[in-house]
């Protein structure tokens, strides 16, 4: 009897994709051999990436194109988060089909859904700029934007400085219907890419917002919509850590959504970094039973699926 196949909503980090248009082919190639690894485990996939860095850098671009010519308004930001999308999809979509006709894997088609997802205009979020996107920046430059493009700008982490932008709640994802039409008839779908186009109802019309939604959250979001069996978070390091950077440093396999909600409170978890991904493990963890969510290495994404390795969120 054919084994029934899981179903996996994969969420891209920064490191699956790089900063810049270079960074970006490279990584996407070693992006598309870790999803196909997980095509090739009998999954079916839908993915789903972040756009910090290119958001940013797409938004720098129109602005500067806005002031060279003042007939030209400027673009905004729910606009660049969907050329984000067009971008990365473009890239990301073309590797995958690559990597599985190299692998002999001709009948999966792969698409990328332009996704408009719904925020609450009223979120608080909108009241507290807390998404870093674009580049870092020096103090003087980011003074410099701050008093020129008031822009609000943040220290992060040591690193340097980056502009923030309002990241409200996810509430809905609007091609939600297309998105299952398509995984249903076998297709590889990215969608929900930078956190999905966030957009408010107003009547029948669809008006953008200026904002940033958190990939992590949108993805979460998605796997329960679709009714995944994992949710599966792919960034820079293998497993989560308790007293992460400290000389008592502790790496987790396993993680109850209890042991999860009190490392929260205890703030072990970085703001803007590893909190939104624990965060939305939980709620796809405690949103059924038997759903399980996965932070790992992209490169460990076929060993994590095994449960060789990744911190493992369940329910409990
Ligand atoms: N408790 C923690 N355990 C593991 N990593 C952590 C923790 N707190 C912060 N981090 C950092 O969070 C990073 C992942 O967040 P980030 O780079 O923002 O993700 P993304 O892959 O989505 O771009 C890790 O590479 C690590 O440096
Ligand atoms: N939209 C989003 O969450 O992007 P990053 O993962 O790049 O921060």
């Amino acid at each position: 009897m054919e084994q029934k196949k899981k179903r996996i909503v994969i969420a891209l980090g920064g490191n699956a994709l790089g900063n810049t248009l270079p960074e970006q082919m490279k990584a996407v190639k070693i992006t598309a051999k870790a999803i196909v690894d997980l095509i090739e485990e009998n999954c079916e996939v839908i993915v789903s990436h972040g756009n910090g860095p290119q958001v940013g850098m797409i938004n720098n671009a129109m602005a500067a194109l806005s002031r060279e010519n003042p007939a030209q308004p400027n673009t905004p930001l729910s606009v660049c988060v969907a050329m984000s999308q067009a971008y990365i999809g473009y890239d990301l979509q073309n590797a995958l089909r690559e990597e599985l006709h190299n692998r002999g894997i001709k009948d999966i088609p792969v698409a990328t859904m332009v996704t408009q997802v719904r925020v609450d205009e009223k979120d608080p979020a909108f009241e507290h700029p807390s998404k870093p996107i674009g580049h870092f920046m020096t103090k003087e430059q980011a003074d410099f934007a701050e008093q020129h493009y008031g822009y609000i700008m943040k220290e992060d982490a040591g690193r340097g400085y980056r502009r923030v932008v309002a990241s409200p709640q996810p509430q809905e994802i609007i091609e939600i219907g297309a998105i299952r039409t398509l995984v249903e008839s076998g297709q590889v779908v990215i969608a929900c890419g930078g956190g999905g186009i966030p957009v408010m109802c107003r009547g029948n019309h669809l008006k953008g917002a200026s904002a940033v939604i958190d990939k992590d959250f949108a993805s979460e979001l998605m796997a329960e919509n679709l009714d995944a069996d994992y949710l599966i978070i792919l960034t820079a390091v293998e497993k989560v850590a308790i007293q992460f950077g400290k000389p008592d440093e502790q790496w987790l396999d396993d993680l109850t959504t209890t042991d999860a909600r009190r490392y929260i409170q205890e703030g072990q978890f970085a703001p803007g970094s590893m909190l939104p991904k624990v965060q939305a493990a939980v709620r796809f963890a405690e949103s059924k039973p038997g759903r399980t969510a996965l932070i790992t290495l992209l490169e460990k994404a076929k060993d994590g699926i095994l449960g060789k390795t990744g911190t493992h969120i369940h329910m409990g």
